[in-house]
């Protein structure tokens, strides 16, 4: 397949989190969601930020979106502190929010129209995209005729429209069955290839952030804390008959031994070097 029209146009960012804590002050109570974070993500890195429910990873990616405001220390993206969302920098959920109002090529516009900056190599890139996504011929369709996956695979295509440097996922597949999340895994892999970019992904799936990633971040609960850091030495491309191959397993096991760690139910014996 060919590169996209200007593809690559942009460098990916590098992320530095030094010292970050949050806490949130609730009428009745503090909540420190995370505490003493330090990670240094590459430039081009695809790092996936896994740990038990309310350990902090979806507000460690908010402090990096600049959605939030740290407690103490700081977050640089290409070693600028993080005030404020950057316009290079993009963000997506796991609900795909799309207006439901604009049909899809409309949607994927979106960042382009707000910031003013539509025009026909805009549009081409917006095609492009949702024939990466799998969307060809859907354009002009409306969300309420796309299916769950359907509507994600369009809200991808809009966050990639006006190529930022840094993606910002937040559980996008969370929400879909098993096959459709390991197409958009395949998906979000080529155009990552494609377009280097630096990508922090959270999920609640091991298997997802091994496939995925060049390191899981291992996070622990109450208060948030940054528990370990796995690199994934799985070579790249990584094709869909990966997630049959032993050594695919060998290092679901150690990062599940990690996530044992973290939880404070160590059961599993971690496979020095697995995955290295
Ligand atoms: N705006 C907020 N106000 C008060 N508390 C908050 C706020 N946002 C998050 N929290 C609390 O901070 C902690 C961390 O939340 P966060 O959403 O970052 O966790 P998470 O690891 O992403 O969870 P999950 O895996 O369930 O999505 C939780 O205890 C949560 O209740």
């Amino acid at each position: 397949m060919g590169a996209p029209t200007g593809a690559a146009a942009v460098a990916p960012a590098a992320i530095t989190v030094n010292g970050v804590a949050k806490t949130f002050h609730t009428r009745s109570r503090a909540v420190h969601a995370l505490e003493d974070a330090h990670l240094e993500i590459g430039a081009g890195e695809f790092v996936s930020l896994i740990g038990p429910s309310g350990c902090g990873k979806s507000t460690l990616l908010k402090l990096v979106a600049g959605l939030l405001e740290t407690s103490t220390g700081d977050v640089r993206v290409d070693g600028e502190p993080v005030s404020a969302p950057l316009p290079q920098v993009a963000v997506s959920f796991q609900k795909p929010t799309l207006l439901r109002w604009r049909n899809v090529i409309d949607n994927v516009c979106l960042p382009l129209t707000i910031s003013g900056t539509l025009d026909d190599a805009g549009r081409r890139r917006a095609t492009e995209l949702l024939g990466l996504m799998g969307l060809d011929g859907f354009e002009r369709h409306f969300p309420r005729e796309l299916s769950g996956g359907m509507e994600q695979r369009v809200a991808i295509a809009r966050s990639l429209v006006s190529r930022p440097s840094l993606l910002l996922m937040d559980e996008p597949f969370g929400a879909l069955d098993e096959f459709t999340r390991e197409d958009l895994n395949d998906e979000l892999l080529t155009v990552w290839q494609q377009e280097p970019k630096t990508v922090v992904f959270v999920t609640h799936s091991i298997s997802e952030a091994v496939f995925l990633s060049d390191r899981v971040v291992v996070m622990s609960a109450r208060p948030g804390r940054i528990h370990d850091v796995v690199p994934i030495g799985l070579p790249r491309p990584r094709p869909r008959a990966l997630r049959n191959a032993p050594e695919f397993y060998d290092v679901i096991r150690d990062v599940r031994s990690v996530l044992d760690d973290a939880r404070g139910v160590g059961t599993a014996s971690r496979q020095e070097g697995a995955g290295r």
